[in-house]
């Protein structure tokens, strides 16, 4: 059995990837931290999770985690780099759930985290852990850097245009609603019900920091620099994301659908719909899939991608967990069957 630790594990990912790994035939969780509920037990806080561990959280401590094989970290920006390099030195394989090791220009991500970036050497040997696009690379990386849930739903729905040079790549949109657990579980205003519930809002539109790791994806995969509007939404529901993307045909003609099943029809966590569809966020919630459709409005020059993922499954936990399997050469959907719940 693979011996797990989770740093965070009382946060909307770290018990999203409990309930994951619950089912998951081989790996065993042996570590779960929390610095505020040291003590209690995770079936005694997570209802759902009763039977299925007999485990309390306990305090981040280095070397209790260097006894796993893997250690995933579902904690805020700036806390895994703090861990990483002894745990690295220790042999631990890391996967990281946040942003410290995405952006592979460190001053870059100092500019958007607003933090000094403490371990720059490991985000050198860092792996963008996007199975989609980074498999081989991803089965000996001994760090991943999960990506985030609206780059997750993005860089699936643009990369094969991108490829292929079908499209103007400095006039990209990403237009992007997510749910409210997107803002992690602790206490905000902005988070409340009463905020939330039956209204929409756009934010960040002038920057967000998604749009740098986005912009990198996205680079890699046109190989040139693109030019990107993101837009993120918070929409009143509590899973999913919906990426609405556009770009311009540079020489407009049918085929796109083709292209895009050729490009995903081994990956067994895309689902290109078939054409005239409308993916929906609930058919994806719980799963970690990307469904995906491609349109092309009045046959004209503009091409809409519509992309869905549950922001804590595909998004954050499940692809961690995709990464795990790539990592420790298991079947990649171990722990992964579940399918999306409708309604
Ligand atoms: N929510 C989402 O949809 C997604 C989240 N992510 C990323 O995953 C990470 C976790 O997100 P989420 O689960 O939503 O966050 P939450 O705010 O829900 O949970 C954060 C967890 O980290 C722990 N924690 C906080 N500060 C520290 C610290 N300094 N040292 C150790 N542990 C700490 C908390 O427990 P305690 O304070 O008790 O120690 C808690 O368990 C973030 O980086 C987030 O940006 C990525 C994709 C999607
Ligand atoms: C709705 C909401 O607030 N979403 C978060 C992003 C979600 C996230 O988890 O960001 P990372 O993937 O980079 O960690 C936000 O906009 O900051």
């Amino acid at each position: 059995m693979i011996k797990v630790g989770i740093v965070g594990g009382t946060g909307y990912t770290g018990v999203e990837l409990l309930r994951l790994l619950a089912n998951h035939p081989e790996v065993e969780v042996s570590v779960i931290t929390s610095r505020s509920e040291e003590g209690m037990r995770v079936a005694d806080m997570f209802p759902n999770l009763r039977g299925h561990y007999d485990l309390a959280f306990s305090v981040p401590d280095v070397d209790t985690l260097a006894a796993c094989d893997v250690v995933f970290f579902a904690t805020p920006h700036g806390v895994a780099m703090g861990m990483a390099p002894d745990l690295i030195k220790r042999g631990v394989r890391i996967i990281d759930l946040g942003a410290d090791f995405r952006i592979k220009d460190v001053e870059l991500w100092s500019t958007w985290y607003k933090l000094d970036h403490t371990c720059p050497d490991l985000v050198e040997m860092a792996v963008y852990g996007l199975p989609e696009v980074n498999r081989d690379q991803i089965k000996n990386a001994q760090l991943i850097a999960c990506p985030g849930c609206y780059p997750t739903a993005a860089q699936l729905g643009f990369i094969p245009l991108l490829e292929n040079k079908l499209v103007d790549h400095r006039r990209l949109i990403a237009d992007c609603k997510s749910g409210v657990s997107g803002a992690g579980r602790g206490a905000s205003v902005g988070a409340l019900m009463c905020e939330t519930n039956e209204s929409m809002k756009a934010y960040g539109v002038p920057g967000h920091r998604h749009l740098p790791e986005i912009r990198q994806g996205l680079a890699l995969a046109a190989d040139r620099p693109v030019g990107l509007t993101f837009v993120p939404h918070l929409t009143p529901m509590i899973r999913g994301i919906h990426a609405t993307l556009y770009a311009m045909l540079k020489d407009p003609k049918d085929g796109l659908q083709e292209l895009y099943e050729a490009r995903y029809k081994d990956e067994p966590f895309v689902d290109v719909m078939p054409a005239g569809s409308h993916p929906e966020t609930r058919s994806v919630k719980g799963a970690n899939t990307c469904r995906i459709s491609i349109f092309r409005p009045q046959n004209d020059d503009t091409v809409v991608v519509l992309s869905v993922i549950d922001n804590l499954v595909k998004g954050a936990a499940g692809q961690a967990i995709q990464n795990m399997n790539i990592m420790f050469g298991l079947d990649e959907s171990s722990g992964l069957k579940a399918l999306g719940m409708m309604p």
